[in-house]
């Protein structure tokens, strides 16, 4: 065949090999360093990021992989955008040191207190009890070990943990100065006649649980030969709000405890809410809408954005039994002078004994 001189000439490789050579970065580079397979690269690296910051942040899965062992704690499952925003600045958070304490009392509504200051998107709280200054073996482990077991918190929030027996024991006072003398402290009280019969129900539950035995609440308070009260009986003891509150008045000065009327937190969650706020140097964020009355539970529930709501576990609300009302007398008559001491101590009357009894609190709504 002749070729005319037009003809064009493919370049034929010097060696038998036909695939194309790769464009690298340099002359020395691997093979697959092209500038394509770095794109890829990129890309699948920003998509995986993403995936992963939407998965924690959406709370899609809540693992290890989501929080870092020495600091973080697991970034928990948002309940809603405010939860989000907690969430997205995790990264700048840290554990510190209470802010606040919810020092008692016990059975006075410290868990309902503590779960509807959760919702305050500037408050951390911690979930546990730590019982850090009323236990000799905590409180020997220091300060550290304490903070260790705060919750992450960003400079703007506050920091809150309840451990009830504070307000009774001793040694807290003190010890909790040392900490922190300018530090806030939160009390819940309730009538105290229902508060007693609510402490002796927890005790009945946890030793029945045990298969121990445990005698009427009438026999453990009013003592069956002088037929007084038993005073160191300690679901009666723990409603002698005076004498406790001047132990701590002799460490801190009244403006630095906020006493919540746990009655009220029953039946109006928003209004007294609105006080710790204030109490606490909180944005007024708390509305009516945050609570919702569950008919079954027969009490407020924290009503979630998405129409559902999150009610106390069954230890919060246990049914009370029916105490001999002659008792129910004997006792209020005993709590009376207590109570007017503690009204004028702290400058707040209560309207105890209440007029009516738990299950008509109930039926109220
Ligand atoms: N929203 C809501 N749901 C359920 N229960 C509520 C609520 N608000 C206040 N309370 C009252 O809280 C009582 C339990 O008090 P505490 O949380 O302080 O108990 S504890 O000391 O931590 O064991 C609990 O006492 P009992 O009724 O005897 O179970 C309740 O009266």
């Amino acid at each position: 065949m002749v070729f005319n001189n037009k003809v064009k000439y493919t370049a034929v490789p010097l060696e038998a090999d036909d695939t194309p050579t790769k464009k690298t970065l340099c002359s020395h580079c691997s093979p697959y360093l092209t500038k394509k397979n770095i794109s890829a690269f990129v890309i699948i690296l920003i998509l995986s990021t993403a995936f992963f910051l939407v998965a924690c942040i959406g709370g899609n899965f809540q693992s290890k992989v989501c929080s870092d062992n020495n600091s973080m704690h697991l970034i928990s499952k948002p309940q809603n955008k405010y939860h989000m925003q907690k969430n997205l600045k995790i990264a700048h958070s840290r554990r510190r040191l209470p802010h606040c304490i919810i020092i008692g009392v016990r059975k006075g509504g410290t868990r309902a207190l503590l779960q509807y200051l959760k919702i305050h998107p500037d408050v951390q709280v911690a979930p546990d009890e730590i019982h850090f200054f009323d236990s000799n073996e905590n409180y020997s482990k220091g300060i550290d070990w304490y903070r260790r077991r705060m919750p992450q918190s960003f400079d703007e929030q506050i920091t809150i943990e309840k451990s009830p027996n504070y307000f009774v024991d001793w040694n807290t006072p003190s010890r909790v100065k040392m900490m922190n003398a300018s530090i806030k402290l939160l009390l819940i009280v309730k009538d105290p006649f229902y508060r007693a019969v609510s402490d002796y129900v927890q005790i009945r539950e946890n030793r029945l649980e045990k298969d121990m035995e445990m005698e009427e609440f009438e026999d453990l308070a009013i003592d069956p030969i002088s037929g007084n009260v038993r005073i160191n009986y300690k679901a009666i003891n723990r409603s002698l709000y005076y004498i406790h509150t001047k132990r701590w008045l002799k460490f801190f000065p009244l403006e630095q405890i906020h006493i919540v009327d746990g009655d009220n937190l029953v039946l109006r969650p928003f209004e007294e809410m609105e006080k710790v706020e204030t109490f606490l140097g909180l944005r007024h964020y708390l509305s009516d809408d945050h609570f919702v009355f569950d008919r079954k539970k027969g009490f407020y529930c924290i009503h979630r954005e998405n129409g559902a709501h999150k009610c106390l576990n069954r230890t919060k609300g246990r049914p009370h039994p029916k105490i001999d009302p002659d008792v129910m007398n004997q006792l209020n008559d005993f709590f009376e002078p207590y109570n007017q001491q503690f009204y004028e101590l702290v400058g707040k009357t209560f309207k105890w004994p209440k007029a009516v009894g738990k299950r008509s609190l109930k039926r109220k709504h």
